[in-house]
């Protein structure tokens, strides 16, 4: 059984404790810890794990084997720095850490350790359309890719979201399902900003991305963050011969007084429910024989950073920003992606 501490108990760390306690395998959670103590201990409660006065003290706890980070960004980096310290594997929620300097410092950290310790917790990699889309194009049934056009919708926001936010909290799942999906890197970024939507306040709502890959090929991506309607996501790979593009996730489909309907999520937690549950699964059975990690990796971690850093530059100035990552250190040869 893997024994693992959770720290940062709000919405995401809620739901992976209720998944590692009730719907997965091999795992128990035996410890949590977030800012606020009286969340932490109502939340550890639930499932018989105490809460611990703060992250670091619950890592070094002999009672945690592996460290599941879910607290909010700027924090992820001090955790994740002190489990690969304490040798222990921790699984971190995007981003890894917030700005691409603290990127590095883990990527130094864990290369010093020697092997890895690190996973990055974007789930696209292990969606059921996410991977059947990746498997349409690595059969070469469309041909070689072109372009891919994608839209990340949230029906709303928290108040504490800034505008930047658009790139570095939502639109960095599509930075890393595109370094995924075609194995390639993005080496330019452009931000468009149509007109702005009058339900975002002061946001700057929607953003247009475009990004550059290596090979050429093009990826749109609209952010949409107060859509209203619901959470969708949507991607079209448009390939020399034809096209995929993720299929309708509508358990049902409703016909009545002249209209034709499917469901549409109400948030990430419905959209992505099996594809969290299968990422924590495989981390879990990885960490249980005794192996490494293999999903998404420190190296992928940063690289989405420095990606995202560029989105944000080329917001603030207009201009097109170009990408530049530093030399893949060899831990990261052959892992840091999950295949489908
Ligand atoms: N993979 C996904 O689809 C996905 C979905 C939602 C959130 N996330 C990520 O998960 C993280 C948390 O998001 P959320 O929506 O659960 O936010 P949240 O605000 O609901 O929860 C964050 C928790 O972290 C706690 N916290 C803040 N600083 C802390 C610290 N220094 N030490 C310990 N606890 C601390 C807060 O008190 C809060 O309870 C973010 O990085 C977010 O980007 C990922
Ligand atoms: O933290 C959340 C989460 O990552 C969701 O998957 C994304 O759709 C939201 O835009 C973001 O704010």
């Amino acid at each position: 059984m893997l024994q693992v501490g959770v720290i940062g108990t709000g919405m995401i760390g809620q739901d992976h404790i209720r998944r590692m306690s009730s719907v997965l395998a091999g795992v128990r959670v035996t410890a949590v810890a977030d800012v606020d103590t009286t969340v932490a201990a109502s939340v550890g409660a639930r499932v018989g794990a105490p809460a611990f006065e703060s992250g670091e003290a619950l890592i070094a706890d002999p009672s945690v084997d592996a460290v599941v980070v879910c607290s909010w960004g700027p924090t992820h980096e001090q955790y994740v720095l002190a489990a690969i310290a304490a040798g222990k594997p921790v699984f971190c929620e995007k981003p890894l850490a917030t700005t691409q300097e603290a990127c590095l410092r883990i990527l130094e950290a864990e290369v010093a350790y020697g092997s890895r310790l690190v996973q990055v917790g974007y789930m696209r990699r292990y969606d059921d359309s996410y991977r059947a889309l990746k498997k349409v194009l690595g059969t070469g049934q469309i041909g070689a890719p072109l372009m891919m056009h994608c839209a990340h919708r949230n029906a709303s926001v928290p108040g504490f979201y800034e505008k930047e936010m658009a790139i570095t909290d939502t639109a960095v799942h599509e930075i890393d399902m595109v370094r995924w999906m075609f194995d390639d890197e993005i080496t330019a970024v452009r931000v468009l900003t149509p007109r702005r939507s009058s339900l975002g306040g002061e946001l700057q709502d929607p953003l247009m991305l475009l990004f550059e890959l290596a090979s050429g090929v093009l990826v749109d991506v609209e952010t949409s963050v107060n859509i209203r309607y619901g959470y969708d996501i949507r991607g079209e790979i448009v390939g020399e011969e034809g096209t995929a593009s993720l299929g309708s996730l509508s358990p049902v489909h409703v016909r009545r007084s002249g209209l034709s309907a499917d469901q549409v999520p109400a948030d990430w937690r419905e959209r992505f429910l099996r594809a969290y549950d299968v990422e924590f699964q495989e981390w879990i059975d990885a960490l249980r024989s005794g192996g490494q990690p293999v999903g998404p990796s420190a190296w992928d971690g940063y690289a989405a950073a420095v990606v995202s850093d560029a989105g944000v530059h080329a917001l603030r100035t207009g201009e097109r920003a170009p990408v530049a990552l530093v030399e893949k250190p060899k831990l990261y040869g052959v892992t840091g992606g999950v295949v489908a």
